[in-house]
């Protein structure tokens, strides 16, 4: 008993004193922590390789990308972790390049995912200087201090291009995974703020990564968890894009360009509750083309087709700021103008009808000329929702149709 407690007392001792830190760290060797960085980064390579498959191109090369940075650091650190069989030129002349493309497909890689402009010329010039830098200061004027603080600053220039890249999207707070990336590039910066601090605080410093020494055991196992968060990071910022795309594509209609049925409906309510806050109407126009299907009986559906985007765009610059149009059916479009009474609706409404009339539509090298038949209703502030002005519209759409079509005609309340 008198043993056991004595033993324990020990112990704490250990622990709490500052030989035990270093001795933990010694028990770790650079060469063991090198190789399971260069596994767990050849595991993320091969996850955000292989598990990735569907999307847009632009979010599925950002992943491709990342997973052959994570390559290049795999290999750099498998040839740290055989050091002792590695011949020092090699070590470090390939481990370097290895690194240094890694830190530059990077940066490509995330600005690709978040589609802002690539900065590759930067990216490549930065890991040539960083090359040509550590590769004088390793045989020209061997110093292994300055070669940190020279990687180091390379480093630093990569993480701060990615940092800039992220850091509109986490101010806006558009995405977490922009976030987690964000925090991940600072913890870069910090842990080499940190390493060169102690290498210049040191007595003694270590003359090369792979010399046992506590400073070196810390950095390199640090090193091993930023892949891991990053790659995080950027699985979670493919997701976000998924998502968003789905959304996006649950909503516009694919011809056109402009929202359908279900994105009008969310619009519309959206727009309603604005309207109720400011106690004004919203103006309904549903605008059909006249005898469309005669164009496609003439000229085939291809034709039709680019018809309907001219028709989309004639409309389009008729709209003010806040309006909106949606397609609601094959030729059938749906306006939603908030803030307006029945004499502005008619009005917008007279615009577009004579704009479309006027425009000569271009099909198969022959201008054509089209009109289109409007009904217009306005949608009260009280109303539940938007679904009895609509067929309000629809019924005063019908009656333009009888009335022998390109002409408005207006609902009454
Ligand atoms: N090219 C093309 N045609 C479409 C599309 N969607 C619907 N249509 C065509 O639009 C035409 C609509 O025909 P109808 O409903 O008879 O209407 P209309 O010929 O415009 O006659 P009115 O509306 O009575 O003036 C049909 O020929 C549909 O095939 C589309 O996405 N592209």
């Amino acid at each position: 008993m008198h043993r056991y407690r004595h033993q324990r007392r020990c112990l704490r001792a250990r622990i709490g004193g500052a030989t035990h830190h270093q001795d933990l760290t010694m028990q770790l060797n650079v060469e063991t922590l090198s190789f399971i960085n260069g596994g767990q980064a050849l595991v993320l390579a091969l996850m955000l390789w292989y598990g990735t498959h569907d999307g847009s191109p632009h979010a599925l090369n950002g992943l491709r990308l990342r997973a052959a940075a994570l390559l290049l650091e795999a290999v750099a650190a498998f040839l740290l972790a055989g050091s002792q069989w590695v011949p020092p030129h090699v070590l470090l002349l390939v481990g370097n390049t290895c690194n240094l493309a890694g830190q530059a497909l990077t940066v490509v890689a995330l600005r690709m995912l978040l589609k802002r402009p690539l900065r590759w010329r930067t990216a490549l010039l930065l890991g040539v200087a960083g090359w040509l830098g550590v590769t004088w200061l390793s045989t020209a004027h061997p110093n292994y201090l300055l070669r940190v603080m020279f990687g180091s600053i390379i480093i630093a220039c990569n993480t701060g291009l990615n940092i800039q890249a992220l850091w509109g999207g986490c101010r806006k707070r558009e995405t977490r995974a922009q976030c987690l990336l964000l925090w991940t590039y600072f913890l870069s910066i910090a842990l080499l703020i940190w390493r060169n601090g102690s290498l210049l605080i040191l007595s003694t410093p270590p003359q090369g990564i792979s010399t046992p020494s506590p400073v070196n055991v810390i950095y390199v196992l640090m090193l091993g968890i930023q892949p891991l968060l990053a790659s995080v990071g950027f699985l979670l910022l493919y997701n976000e894009i998924l998502q968003r795309e789905l959304y996006e594509l649950a909503r516009i209609d694919p011809l056109t360009g402009v929202i359908n049925r279900l994105g009008l409906l969310e619009a519309s309510q959206v727009l309603l509750e604005q309207a109720r806050a400011k106690q004004e109407s919203i103006g309904v126009l549903l605008i059909d083309a006249d005898h469309f299907k005669s164009i496609n009986d003439r000229f085939g559906h291809d034709d039709g087709d680019r018809v309907l985007l001219e028709l989309v765009a004639n409309i389009r610059c008729m709209l003010r700021g806040g309006d909106m149009v949606g397609r609601v059916g094959g030729e059938e479009f749906l306006v939603l103008s908030p803030s307006v009474k029945a004499p502005d609706l008619l009005a917008l409404a007279e615009r577009i009808r004579s704009a479309i009339e006027r425009t000569s539509f271009h099909i198969a090298g022959q201008a054509y000329a089209l009109t289109v038949s409007i009904g217009a209703a306005i949608a009260e502030a009280h109303e539940p929702d938007m679904m009895a002005a609509r067929r309000r519209a629809d019924v005063a759409l019908y009656d333009a149709k009888r009335a022998g079509r390109n002409c408005v005609m207006i609902a009454a309340q």
